[in-house]
């Protein structure tokens, strides 16, 4: 900082007139000003002639509205906070000093104001009171304008100020800067009418800036610590590259070979002498991302609902790749990486391989989104295998169908006797059966809401209790989950919790549906044949072109889990070596009309309840039995469901479906 110099720190009353001539002369261009005149200020007024301020301005203008002021001070939250202790101390100290205390932000507009209750009712008249801009383009010379104007300490006396209106006044004021990189954020001023002129108010506004930029720092590390604490569960040693960033997109830690990758991908980022990105600051436009950054190496930091940071896993660098080329999906690393159970052509599915298997090499959760049966549960295989604990436990528990107290027990575990028909022994739940490695939870959104802050602590704080014991157990996993269900819809509407919502979606793959890549129906027909035919030890059949083109036609409710039972029972059917469409299930039988809906119209001259029962038919056979899911999908109640299978004369066919699927595969 450059101070300026003794001389010229400090008004001097006694040169008022001079001053004032000066000014005269500075107005009409009639000579220089004189030695009366500090540089400081000289230099300001010249600034206001170039903006063609007002030099007769009698007052600064109108305040913001009340609303306007408010949303100011929240989006200043962190200054307001750190100067509020301060500011009720000038209440009390500045009351019958003639003086007042106000606290300005980067735009010069007042947020708070204390002190003498007099001087603030005459401050009114100039409208220095909260909600107004006193920048030098408004309202002249004047020590808030100015001190932000040249980010040094100011002190403007009575003739000095440009502005004709305001020179009845005396004030001081002095940047506040932010701790870490000395951006500044506000400024503190000290005014008063022409007579309270006081050297040593330029040294209170001095003090002042500095007791806020402690409170600053303080909060600053307390953030910090809490930053690196909540990204703890995300980070890894191994081979992974991550980044973590501040609030304010300021990297604050970095593994080993952070810097290595950042120069492979072409970033401009030292991480010895820190830079900020904006476009990472928690208010920042994330849509303004450095040309070498992806939005998929991102992950927001997350305590209590709330984002705290950003961490930032990088690839590892491919080889004669271009350094800022759009990423191929075509390359997406199945095999090698853990992926390749899944089958697919389909550019979309490529991408969501992807982006699995970079998060795959950090710790971060992963929330898979997709409807049933689409490979959910693969991805969080192929995920567990490409992470660096892939040596580790995959332990999944679909969170659907399980009683609340079941899902507690399987998810927690026991300890011997802590409730009637607790096993001998106690159970080892899933959370801590997990240790080491991941644990899945699929059908995340159907967990009843009483449980979801139990897992939540968990998450949190890296301990599980068993039920029916006060000893907390260690635990360190990474959690995956999975759902069908819009999870934020699920927030909005009460049933899913924001604080364990912002927990397990840190990041989120999203896996399309099957009728939404019909390409990879052929694919995955070949695919289920030869696994299905090795199985029943059978030659592998051909299939009719008939029946590759209703299968391509057909909706798919039930995704590849459907695609993959109808493969095998054509399979088991076809006592030769094709398989034909007289081969195909009922409800692929007739595929004339258009069914990639599965509430798509069937013919006309069906009757209403056929249509009907033929509909609940179709999604059973979707859902896999599923009769939960089914009710849901046809937007019923269960009950109703078994009333209406009964009504149709369904309900003995749906059951011996249910039980031959049970034994069946899954
Ligand atoms: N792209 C794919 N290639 C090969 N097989 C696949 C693919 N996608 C899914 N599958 C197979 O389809 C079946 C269903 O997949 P999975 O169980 O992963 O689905 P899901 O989305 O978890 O279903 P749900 O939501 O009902 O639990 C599994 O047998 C899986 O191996």
């Amino acid at each position: 900082m450059t101070w300026t110099s003794e001389g010229q720190r400090f008004s001097e009353p006694g040169n008022d007139a001079a001053v004032m001539t000066a000014w005269e002369r500075f107005l009409d261009g009639s000579g220089r000003p004189g030695d009366a005149l500090r540089s400081l200020v000289e230099g300001s007024w010249r600034r206001c002639r170039d903006h063609n301020v007002d030099p007769d301005k009698r007052s600064a203008p109108q305040p913001v509205t009340d609303s306007r002021l408010e949303s100011l001070r929240n989006a200043h939250d962190e200054l307001v906070r750190a100067s509020a202790p301060i500011m009720a101390c000038a209440r009390d100290f500045l009351a019958e000093t003639g003086t007042v205390m106000a606290l300005a932000d980067t735009r010069c507009t007042i947020l708070s104001m204390e002190g003498d209750t007099r001087t603030l009712g005459a401050a009114e008249n100039i409208h220095l009171m909260p909600g107004v801009p006193w920048s030098e383009r408004l309202c002249g010379t004047n020590a808030i304008g100015t001190a932000l104007a040249v980010g040094e300490p100011v002190q403007i006396h009575s003739a000095e100020h440009y502005c004709a209106g305001i020179k009845r006044w005396t004030c001081s004021a002095m940047v506040i800067r932010h701790p870490i990189d000395g951006e500044i954020l506000g400024v503190v001023d000290v005014s008063g009418l022409s007579e309270t002129y006081n050297r040593q108010s330029l040294a209170l506004v001095v003090t002042t800036a500095n007791r806020i930029e402690s409170r600053l720092t303080m909060r600053e590390t307390e953030l910090r610590l809490r930053l690196l604490e909540a990204a703890l569960p995300y980070w890894t040693s191994g081979t992974d590259s991550v980044v973590l960033f501040d609030r304010r997109g300021y990297p604050i830690k970095a593994n080993g070979n952070a810097q290595a990758v950042l120069a492979a991908v072409g970033a401009d980022l030292d991480l010895t002498q820190p830079r900020r990105i904006p476009a990472l600051a928690l208010d920042g436009d994330a849509t303004r991302l450095p040309p070498w950054l992806r939005p998929e190496w991102l992950s927001p930091v997350v305590e209590h609902g709330e984002r705290i940071g950003t961490l930032l896993v990088l690839p590892l660098p491919t080889l004669g790749r271009s350094r800022t080329a759009p990423a191929d999906e075509d390359d997406a690393p199945t095999a090698s990486t853990g992926f390749a159970n899944i089958i697919t052509d389909n550019r979309g599915l490529k991408a969501a391989v992807k982006k699995a298997g970079q998060l795959a090499r950090s710790r971060v959760p992963v929330l898979l989104l997709g409807e049933t049966g689409v490979g959910k549960e693969e991805f969080a295989q192929g995920i567990h295998r490409a992470s660096p604990f892939g040596d580790g436990p995959f332990v999944p528990l679909n969170c659907g169908g399980l009683s609340r107290e079941l899902l507690a027990s399987e998810l927690f575990g026991y300890v011997e006797g802590a409730f009637t028909g607790a096993r001998r022994g106690g159970l080892v739940g899933k959370i801590e059966a997990a240790n080491g490695g991941t644990l899945f939870l699929d059908e995340i959104g159907e967990m009843p809401m009483d449980l979801q802050p139990h897992l939540l602590r968990v998450l949190e704080q890296g301990e599980i209790y068993r039920l029916g014991e006060n000893v907390p157990r260690k635990t360190n996993f990474r959690l995956i989950a999975a759902t069908h269900r819009d999870l934020r819809q699920e927030v909005a509407d009460g049933r899913f919790r924001m604080d364990l919502y912002y927990r397990v979606a840190v990041t989120s793959v999203r896996i399309p549906t099957l009728r939404d890549r019909p390409g990879d129906i052929p694919l995955l027909v070949r695919h289920f044949l030869a696994h299905f035919a090795e199985r029943h030890e059978r030659a592998v059949p051909t299939v009719d072109e008939a029946v590759l083109t209703r299968l391509a036609r057909y909706g798919w409710p039930g995704n590849v889990r459907e695609l993959r039972n109808v493969v095998e029972s054509m399979l088991l059917i076809c006592d030769g070596d094709r398989i034909g469409p007289d081969m195909l299930p009922p409800e692929l039988e007739d595929t004339a009309v258009d069914t990639r809906d599965p509430a798509a119209p069937t013919q006309i001259g069906q009757c209403v309840s056929e249509v009907e029962a033929d509909l609940i038919r179709r999604t059973i056979a979707a859902t896999g039995g599923n009769l939960t899911r089914a009710a849901r999908q046809l937007a019923i109640a269960k009950s109703t469901l078994y009333q209406k299978l009964k009504d149709y004369g369904l309900y003995e066919e749906v059951m011996q479906q249910r039980i031959q699927r049970l034994g069946g595969a899954r």
